[in-house]
């Protein structure tokens, strides 16, 4: 290894300024509005062009051109904040970064519209020193660079400045952990946002500058390309997005690195960017490391209400959902018999394609949650993968060499997508901790790593050449040469992808994935593995990203990674596809390839059209239709539906509907306990958080039948100690269970030896409903097979039909029939709670943990649960340990209480023993008779909750 030139570290040095400066751009807009602004280098894009055209071709003095292009970019970023980023104020970070990537798009587009710099390739692009200067032996510093040697470091003394000297400053600081206190400084959060966006489009302004100056052509200046960006986001993350300082100093010792790679591995291109990423993903392990990462609610995801129960018999009406692609698909098959020109059939064969691997982002991010801006790289190793193997491999290991023969072109791709599956549930585990935001710039490193060095591997180049060719030729025996006959093959495959997508995520496997990325712990609680889930929506997205990629290689004809399809920027044009279409939606990958690859193509020359469909299109339809254009055929649909509704004349009075009288039978066999075992025992449980116990040694039982009550003050680690008992967090001492140790069990497995749980929240799976979220528990009776229900066998059909019906059997038990359709975010939080209880009975729980059953319950309403805690109990035969501020309720239900005071029991025993207790007086009750008769911690909000259910007798309110 030798160490490169003093020349080669001074020039990546001064890159590396500039990375960091950008990288305190994003670290800057990530402190005030909590996102990752992938816009940050395009923003500076128009100020840079500007400002090229006003010296070079209209004459402006460099310095007056200056000051006029810095703050047409301040101002282009401080529109962003107040049209985009101020509308999405309240909107999921994870949609707020999918309209940064809009804005990066439309900011390269207004470029494009602006006078042409081809006319002055001569020049090169202004700077304010020209000459250079040799300071010493080996080393040249020229004008550009000097100028980024005084203006970086300047820039960064002066943000510095700003931020711990002034109020807006301070603000800024403040806004990033906590946006309450920073209202306490007099400022508001949104003005913050704006301030930062607009200094985000100066700092993007001037390194735009700063680095097309070191350009010795005019006409090179464009963009700086997703290469420099993840370098700077690399720099951000390792600033964990706080620190300027460490931002600048990454950027720094990225761009030495960069220099120090490239000088001694010359051979080896791209090698910067599998480091960028192992960087990014070694920060990014750091970063998230013991912080509970942060949630999305996907409530933008296109929802459609739920039909009308005495429209289902209509049959346009249950065909209306399907009839839109009924007739898509006619057309589609219709096309290429209309339009014979081989290249149009070429352009149907690709928007297709897209559509595919646009599948695969459905599944990905709108089921799962996961937003990764690199999906194409799995279609692009996909594609390498089965090219390599249609034209046969020689690979060499531990010095004997394996030959593979050639394997025909659609074994070939399936094969691939075999592999690509693989690939992606192996990144997937990586990113099992990791979510949201810090996800979406793991998979962009992993996408530019991709292009950059996995593609360009010896294994998936044709021999001595840099292309990968892939030639087809037959299918399943049907020749598919032809570009019509091709077409015909990706048709079919579209079609089979959509028909199996459709049906997992109307069966266990969609809905348990949209449990898990809604709410991981009570999906454990459930019994559903999330890592599991997780796993398996990365593997069946890789899967079909790769099948989509060979695909798409086939229709070409070889795979073009260095120019189309598979790059990064691709990467983000599929995740615009989706969301556009309509995230989480079948439809959508369909409707949003149209729109964003289709229509372009059919104006080849119009410049609107593109803008229309993509990056202010995206923007649009994030404001104003952020469910996406399928959102307005559901509104269409709705509209239909209301319209036949009213033609039915007024709905009879609602008739209660399931209303079971009977106890529910019990169809799962449950192993006795062991004779004198309590059902749960903890020994010395202790939990800490950082510096504070929060549980400080509990030693605890309840025996079998029995309702133990847990009362203390707030923050007297009653809940703590119940997610301890669930195995929620890491605690020390054991617990047993049923007569097992599950000390070292996690939560999943805990729920499935017969543990059920409910949330002080009560916050469920907002976007399912109440059918649906009773179905996932009922997973637990045994789990939706992946590919028996991929492959639509009739087996699965049928479980689903007595799922269903044994899910409606227990809405009807508690009285929830006229909720089994509604979506959970739609309902109080009373009928949550009861739809929590219905989740225990589908689990078939033995020891149910409820935390506090009655918060947030309306005071009318609370007193009926009670018996209705009993009735479950009963019902299950099961143990309860009961967390509860009622006490009326809690005394009144329970066998024995626990007192909790500072982590620790101060008292126990019955409820007339513990509330006499001196001690439980002075900590918690007090003597005041009216709050120990009547809790005042239950809110008084009256809510539209259904009477809970007493005595085994449904009441429909
Ligand atoms: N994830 C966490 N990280 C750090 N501290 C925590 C965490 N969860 C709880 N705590 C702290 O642990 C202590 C016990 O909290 P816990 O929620 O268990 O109390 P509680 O008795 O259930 O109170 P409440 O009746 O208000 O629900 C509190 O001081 C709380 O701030």
């Amino acid at each position: 290894m030798q160490m490169p030139t003093t020349q080669l570290l001074f020039d990546g040095a001064v890159t590396g300024l500039v990375i960091g400066l950008l990288a305190i751009g994003i670290v800057l807009v990530h402190r005030s509005t909590r996102v990752i602004n992938f816009a940050v280098a395009n923003m500076g894009l128009v100020g840079s062009v500007l400002f090229a055209l006003l010296v070079v071709r209209w004459n402006v003095p460099y310095w007056i051109a200056l000051v006029i292009a810095l703050a047409v970019g301040t101002a282009f970023g401080a529109l962003v904040d107040l049209a985009v980023v101020r509308r999405l104020f309240r909107a999921p970070r994870v949609i707020l970064l999918v309209a940064t990537i809009g804005v990066a798009q439309l900011a390269l587009t207004i470029v494009m519209g602006l006078p042409d710099l081809d006319d002055y390739s001569n020049e090169s692009y202004p700077v304010p020193w020209n000459g250079a200067w040799s300071p010493a032996d080996g080393l040249r510093i020229t004008g550009a660079q000097l100028s980024v040697l005084v203006v970086v470091p300047l820039i960064a003394v002066l943000l510095g400045l700003f931020l711990s000297r002034t109020v807006l400053g301070r603000t800024v600081r403040a806004a990033a952990s906590n946006p309450e206190l920073a209202r306490l400084q007099g400022i508001s959060p949104k003005i913050v946002s704006t301030a930062m966006w607009a200094l985000a489009g100066l700092i993007g302004t001037l390194c735009l500058i700063l680095i097309s100056a070191q350009n010795e052509s005019l006409t090179q200046i464009a963009t700086l390309g997703p290469t420099t960006l993840v370098r700077a986001l690399a720099a951000a993350v390792i600033a964990r997005m706080v620190s300027l300082r460490i931002a600048l100093l990454a950027g720094v010792l990225l761009g030495l690195g960069q220099s120090f790679i490239q000088f001694n591995w010359l051979d080896q291109p791209g090698l910067t960017d599998l480091v960028i990423l192992l960087l990014v993903l070694a920060a990014v392990f750091l970063v998230s490391r013991g912080r509970d990462t942060e949630t999305s609610s996907f409530s933008f995801a296109p929802k459609a209400a739920p039909i009308p129960e005495r429209l289902r018999d209509l049959w346009w009406v249950r065909h209306l959902e399907r009839a839109p692609l009924l007739v898509l698909g006619v057309l589609a098959t219709i096309l290429p018999l209309v339009i014979a020109q081989p290249s149009r059939q070429l352009l149907y064969t690709v928007i297709l394609s897209y559509a595919i691997c646009a599948a695969s982002v459905t599944v990905l991010t709108g089921w799962a949650g996961q937003l990764s801006l690199g999906q194409m790289a799995f279609a692009g190793l996909g594609a390498l993968t089965a090219a390599a193997l249609n034209r046969g491999l020689q690979v060499s290991a531990a010095g004997s060499t394996i030959t593979l023969n050639a394997l025909p072109f659609p074994v070939a791709i399936l094969i691939a997508s075999l592999a690509t599956a693989a690939l992606a549930a192996l990144v997937g585990a990586g990113a099992l901790r990791v979510r949201g935001l810090l996800l979406a710039v793991s998979t962009f490193a992993f996408g530019i790593a991709a292009e950059q060095y996995l593609y360009r591997r010896d294994l998936f180049q044709d021999p001595g050449a840099h292309t990968a060719s892939f030639p087809r030729d037959a299918a399943f025996g049907v020749d598919v040469t032809s570009q019509r006959a091709y077409y015909y093959l990706v048709l079919i495959v579209l079609a089979v992808v959509l028909a199996v997508v459709a049906r997992l995520r109307r069966s266990g496997v969609g809905r348990t994935t949209i449990a898990v990325r809604d709410n991981p712990t009570t999906a454990a609680a459930y019994t559903v593995g999330t890592t599991r889930v997780k796993l398996r929506a990365f593997a069946l997205a890789g899967g079909i990203a790769g099948l989509g990629g060979g695909l798409l290689a086939g229709a070409v004809q070889n795979v073009p990674y260095a120019d189309r399809y598979f790059l990064s920027t691709d990467s983000l044009l599929v995740v615009s596809i989706v969301v556009i279409g309509g995230l989480g939606s079948v439809y959508g990958p369909v409707l949003g390839s149209l729109w964003v690859i289709g229509l372009p193509s059919i104006f080849p020359d119009n410049e609107i059209v593109p803008l229309l469909t993509s990056s202010l299109g995206l923007l649009v339809l994030l404001l104003y239709f952020p469910g996406g254009l399928v959102q307005i055929g559901y509104s269409a649909r709705d509209a239909l539906l209301h319209l036949a509704d009213r033609r039915l004349g007024p709905a009879p009075a609602a008739v209660p509907k399931a209303t079971a009288t009977k106890a529910l039978t019990r169809t799962i066999p449950r192993e006795p306990l062991p004779a004198g075992r309590p059902v749960l025992a903890t020994s010395e449980v202790r939990v800490q958080f950082g510096g504070l116990t929060a549980v400080d040694g509990v030693s605890l039982h309840v025996a079998p039948g029995e309702i133990v009550g847990l009362i203390g003050t707030n923050g007297a680690g009653k809940s703590t100690l119940m997610h301890a008992v669930g195995g929620f967090v890491s605690a020390t001492g054991t617990v047993e269970l049923l007569g097992q140790d599950v000390t070292s069990a996690g939560p999943t497995a805990r729920a499935r030896a017969g543990l059920g749980r409910t949330f002080q929240t009560a916050t469920l799976f907002p976007e399912l409903t109440v059918r649906q979220t009773v179905q996932i528990a009922l997973e637990a009776r045994g789990r939706t097979g992946l590919l028996s229900t991929a492959l639509h066998l009739p087996h699965t059909f049928a479980r689903e039909r007595v799922q269903r019906s044994a899910a409606d059997d227990l809405i009807g038990f508690l009285g929830l029939g006229r909720y089994a359709d509604a979506f959970i975010a739609d309902l109080s939080t009373g009928t949550r709670r009861i739809v929590e209880l219905a989740g225990l009975l589908a689990l078939d729980a033995r020891l149910l943990c409820l935390d506090e059953p009655t918060a947030g319950v309306a005071q009318r309403e609370t007193e009926a649960f009670g018996p209705l805690i009993q009735e479950i109990r009963r019902e299950l035969d099961a143990a309860m340990l009961v967390i509860e501020h009622d006490m009326p309720l809690i005394m009144g239900i329970s066998d024995r209480v626990y007192c909790l005071e500072t982590g620790r029991v101060i008292a126990e025993g019955t409820p007339g023993m513990v509330r006499n207790d001196p001690r439980v007086i002075a900590s918690y009750l007090g003597t005041d008779e009216r709050a120990i008769s009547r809790s005042g911690n239950a809110p008084s909000v009256a809510e539209d909750t259904p009477a809970p259910v007493a005595t085994g007798t449904a009441a429909t309110t």
